[in-house]
């Protein structure tokens, strides 16, 4: 079931379009990336699912229902500009937050305590946010955003401000909350933890949806049944099909489009011409499918 739908939705900023006619459906408890250049509308479809900013015309159903204020429980934001009250204590203020999303006193206090141990800062409970470092004032907000356990969690660019060792903590929080059923949509512009964590991907560009499905099926459809070859020895007399990249250290590297035959009957082919030491399909990675995508609706 979709847990989130989004039909022809527009959003104009004056004569700036920001989203033009966008569908989308968010299958339930899966991780979905919303990927776009600068500019291209995520925040603005974001926020308009935060109920932050309305759209001019289109619909929004949580699970089946139209998006209303009620909804609000329901989602966790982890916005991209991060909001925490400086000068307050980092427990006041996850308290703070866990009773405005409706948590009772005694059900707020047992869910900050939990959070603050599993992110290893029960230390730092009394400290100020203004006297944390960037990571740790980050941590605060990843609390903030899932302390009263919402059904969906929407993370605009989360990694951003983490050293490789907390943003590893925080993918890990993240699919540990999605093994708990919790849907999350990810954007961001980090392609590697697309191609890692999302099972669902959507990209705008310049307002547009232009592509959208499960990663495995996009990257499938891009195959180009090119294969990446590696023979040993170089000056091999070889045909002109065959495109040659590179020839070092004792090797030749390149690269084999598969036209009628099979991979198998291909590999055969190669073992004619000397020692195949490696062969490998060439699978686009989701920032080479991007780029393509992006430059494609550039041109349309
Ligand atoms: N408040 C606003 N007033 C006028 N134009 C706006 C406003 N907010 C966004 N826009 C424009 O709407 C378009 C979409 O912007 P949006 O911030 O939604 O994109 P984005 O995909 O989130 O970009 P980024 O990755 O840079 O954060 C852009 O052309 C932007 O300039």
């Amino acid at each position: 079931m979709d847990i989130l739908k989004i039909e022809g939705l527009n959003k104009n900023y004056g004569v700036q379009p920001a989203l033009t006619d966008v569908d989308l459906n968010v299958p339930e408890g899966c991780v979905f990336g919303l990927l776009g250049p600068n500019g291209a509308g995520k925040t603005s479809l974001i926020r308009i699912i935060n109920q932050i900013i309305a759209a001019d015309s289109g619909d929004i159903f949580i699970k089946g229902k139209p998006l209303s204020p009620g909804h609000i429980k329901d989602i966790g934001y982890l916005p991209e500009e991060r909001g925490l009250y400086k000068r307050m204590k980092v427990g006041e203020q996850l308290l703070y937050f866990a009773r405005l999303k409706g948590l009772s006193a005694a059900g707020a206090k047992e869910k900050v305590s939990y959070w603050l141990e599993r992110l290893d800062i029960k230390a730092w409970s009394e400290k100020k946010i203004e006297d944390l470092s960037k990571g740790m004032a980050q941590k605060v907000q990843f609390i903030a955003t899932v302390i009263h356990d919402p059904e969906i969690l929407i993370l605009d660019e989360p990694f951003s401000g983490f050293d490789p060792v907390n943003a590893e903590v925080i993918k890990n929080e993240m699919l540990a909350l999605k093994d708990r059923g919790t849907t999350v949509v990810l954007s961001t512009h980090r392609m590697e933890s697309v191609e890692l964590l999302c099972d669902h991907i959507t990209m705008i560009n310049k307002s547009y949806k232009v592509l959208d499905g499960p990663v495995s099926q996009i990257k499938d459809q891009s195959r180009s049944n090119t294969f990446k070859v590696k023979l040993k020895g170089t000056g091999i007399d070889l045909p002109e099909k065959y495109l040659v990249r590179a020839e070092e250290a004792g090797m030749t590297l390149l690269d084999v489009h598969l036209e009628h035959d099979s991979p198998n009957e291909l590999l055969g082919e190669l073992m004619t011409y000397g020692e195949v030491i490696g062969f490998e399909e060439r699978i686009p990675t989701i920032e080479e499918i991007f780029i393509e995508k992006v430059k494609e609706s550039n041109n349309e």
